[in-house]
């Protein structure tokens, strides 16, 4: 385990990071944990978070700094509950990152109201409801919080996902809201926009083609690794950064200023269009 900031950081601090048994969320885990916070980890899927803990084991941290326990984000009363038993365990809240997500490809006019509505609770519903409640029982009672919100590179739009596209930008809006609420109680929050440009157990369900396209839509040219999305991640919620909030950072390589991400059929002769340019 390596960070490039200094030990004890995060001394004395409690940090809860959503999706933390994998991915990006696995490793501002590790990295918070190294700079000496206690950590709660939360997933839908134990098997995830046992091996989550593991890890976290293997890199020398004490188990009693760590909780890895189930919890559907999209669900109000799991989120209750695990935020019972944070506070049971640690007292406190320092940190929360808010980095569980995810959804499925589909062309907009195939979505079911279902499908829709799955991906917008998995992002938009499921990061409020965790930062209201973590903002009631810990961070408003303490005048002292910092909140990171992972989201996506959706600044061009999501064409292909657009259901995730308008929960993103949902999510950017509200730190936005938040930050401008809760400037004077002590809590600043701010986003981070990973590109789809970042090799991780998210990204490997997409496949290799995916990956390879959207290494060549990069300007810099290479994929990421998930630790340079965490390092961003743990900068915005330290004591180190004192006077952001309200922001959404891209790290994504250059990603929404040039390229095709993907494949999706191009708009040509869009109705629209006046009939010297249609094709
Ligand atoms: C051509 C353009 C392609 C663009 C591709 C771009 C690829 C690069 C993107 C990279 C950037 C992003 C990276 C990441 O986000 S990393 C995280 C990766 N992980 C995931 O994305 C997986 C997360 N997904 C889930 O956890 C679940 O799918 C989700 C929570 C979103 C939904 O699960 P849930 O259990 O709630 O869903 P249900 O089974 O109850 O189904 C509800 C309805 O949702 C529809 N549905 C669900 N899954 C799919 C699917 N795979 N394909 C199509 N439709 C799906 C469906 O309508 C369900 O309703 P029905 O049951 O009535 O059919
Ligand atoms: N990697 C990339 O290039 C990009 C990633 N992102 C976003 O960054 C975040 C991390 O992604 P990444 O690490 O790559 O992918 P992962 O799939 O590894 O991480 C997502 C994590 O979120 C958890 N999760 C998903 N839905 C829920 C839920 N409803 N309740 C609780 N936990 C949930 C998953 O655990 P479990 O399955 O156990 O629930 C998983 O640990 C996600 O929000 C992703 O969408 C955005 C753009 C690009």
């Amino acid at each position: 385990m390596r960070s490039i900031f200094a030990r004890g950081l995060f001394e004395r601090q409690v940090a809860i990071v959503t999706g933390g048994g994998s991915g990006i969320g696995l490793a501002c885990a590790r990295e918070l944990a190294y700079l000496g916070a206690k950590v709660a980890l939360c997933g839908r899927r134990a098997d995830k978070l046992e091996a989550a803990a593991s890890t976290l084991a293997g890199d020398g941290v004490p188990g009693d700094d760590v909780l890895a326990a189930p919890c559907d984000i999209r669900e109000p009363e799991q989120i209750a509950a695990f935020v019972g038993q944070v506070l049971g365990k640690f007292g406190r809240v320092d940190v929360l990152v808010n980095n569980a997500g995810g959804q499925f490809p589909s062309p907009a006019s195939e979505l079911t109201p279902k499908g829709w509505e799955a991906v917008v609770r998995n992002n938009l519903n499921g990061t409020f409801f965790m930062t209201r409640e973590v903002a009631r029982r810990a961070m408003l009672p303490a005048r002292r919080g910092r909140i990171v919100n992972v989201t996506a590179s959706v600044s061009r739009g999501f064409p292909g996902m657009a259901h995730t596209g308008a929960a993103r930008a949902g999510v950017e809006n509200l730190t936005r809201s938040l930050a401008v609420e809760w400037a004077a109680l002590g809590i600043r929050i701010n986003a981070v926009a990973p590109g789809s440009n970042i090799r991780s157990s998210g990204t490997s369900q997409y496949g290799d083609e995916l990956l390879e396209l959207a290494r060549r839509a990069t300007p810099l040219k290479r994929l990421a690794t998930p630790e340079e999305v965490s390092r961003l991640i743990v900068f915005l919620a330290s004591d180190q950064n004192d006077f952001i909030t309200g922001a959404v950072y891209g790290v994504d390589g250059g990603q929404p200023l040039w390229g095709d991400i993907w494949s999706i059929p191009e708009p040509d002769g869009a109705p629209g269009a006046p009939p010297d340019v249609k094709g």
